[in-house]
């Protein structure tokens, strides 16, 4: 499988804080990764060093072989950052050709707008009198001008209705199955597992999950085992169990999170505390990310 990314142990500082943290990972071709964490996580400037937008402290980076920042890899990327300015005071047929002229293989004209969407109407307007959503379609179309093999999305959806985000989407599906490979940052779970291949989870500026959506989510997901007690059972008792996470006493039944079904059950059984009714839960991921990032804080 041909790289197409490759990352060492890079690390950003800024003023006595490290926001990013050795972070090592490589991308192959095809490949459509998330780059997933809470607010500061380190997806922002770790997408910013892979641009050659900021320089790294220690480790590097190479798109292609090359250098970030290099003319071999500018050539090859395509970005859409959040908050683009999209010179205003230019029609957005302009701007697209303006771009469009700095590479060698532009994307035709035609497919730019089937891909993102834009109207020939679209393409008469200023930038400043567009809508936030179509705004977003002419950073995509920006994205896309030069045909590149690799495409950067800062939190692409953002501000984008449904329809938009669906059809966004199975655009980037699209790419990807015809060799491009694409790299999004995002807060939402939900959102790379449905659509990235990979997930790289960051918590305070490690990486701290990295692998298919379902093994992330493997090592996420948390499940429950509730039952009931004939007698009181002091809570002490119940947090002595192996593998308990957290408990939810509850006046009908005892719930508790885990993160090793066969140990705490096994546990329970044979702890002769009469458990009655014994049913086990899938966790929300939601609640199993959160719980996640909020461990790693601790671990910091
Ligand atoms: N130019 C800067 N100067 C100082 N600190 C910075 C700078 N850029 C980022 N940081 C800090 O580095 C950390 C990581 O920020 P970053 O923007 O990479 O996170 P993020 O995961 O993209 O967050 P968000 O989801 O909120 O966009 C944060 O604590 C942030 O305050």
């Amino acid at each position: 499988m041909e790289p197409v990314l490759n990352v060492d142990r890079i690390t950003k500082r800024f003023k006595g804080m490290t926001a990013v943290d050795g972070v090592s990972f490589s991308v192959v071709r095809g490949e459509v990764a998330a780059i997933l964490g809470p607010n500061g996580a380190g997806k922002s400037t770790t997408m910013h060093m892979l641009l050659g937008l900021l320089k790294p402290d220690g480790g590097s980076a190479e798109l292609f072989g090359n250098a970030p920042g290099s003319k071999e890899a500018r050539e090859r990327i395509g970005v859409m950052l959040q908050d683009v300015s999209l010179m205003d005071a230019m029609k957005v047929r302009e701007v697209l050709e303006l771009i469009r002229g700095y590479y060698r293989n532009p994307m035709p004209h035609r497919d730019l707008l089937r891909l993102t969407g834009l109207s020939e109407e679209d393409l008469k307007k200023r930038a400043e009198k567009l809508s936030g959503g179509q705004k977003r379609r002419v950073s995509f179309a920006l994205a896309l001008a030069g045909d590149p093999d690799l495409l950067f999305f800062d939190e692409p959806t953002v501000g984008m209705d449904v329809g938009a985000r669906a059809r966004f989407w199975t655009t980037v599906k699209d790419l990807a199955a015809q060799g491009k490979t694409v790299i999004f940052s995002t807060h939402y779970l939900q959102e790379a597992d449905d659509v990235a291949s990979r997930i790289l989870l960051f918590n305070r500026g490690r990486l701290i999950a990295d692998g298919s959506p379902a093994q992330v989510k493997g090592q996420l997901l948390r499940k429950t085992v509730s039952f009931k007690l004939p007698d009181k059972v002091s809570a002490e008792r119940l947090r002595s169990l192996p593998n308990v996470l957290s408990m939810d006493l509850g006046m009908e039944r005892i719930e508790l999170v885990t993160d090793d079904t066969d140990r705490l059950l096994y546990a329970l059984v044979t702890a002769d505390i009469g458990a009655s009714d014994i049913t086990i839960g899938q966790g929300r991921l939601e609640d199993a990310f959160t719980e996640l990032t909020r461990t790693e804080e601790g671990v910091v």
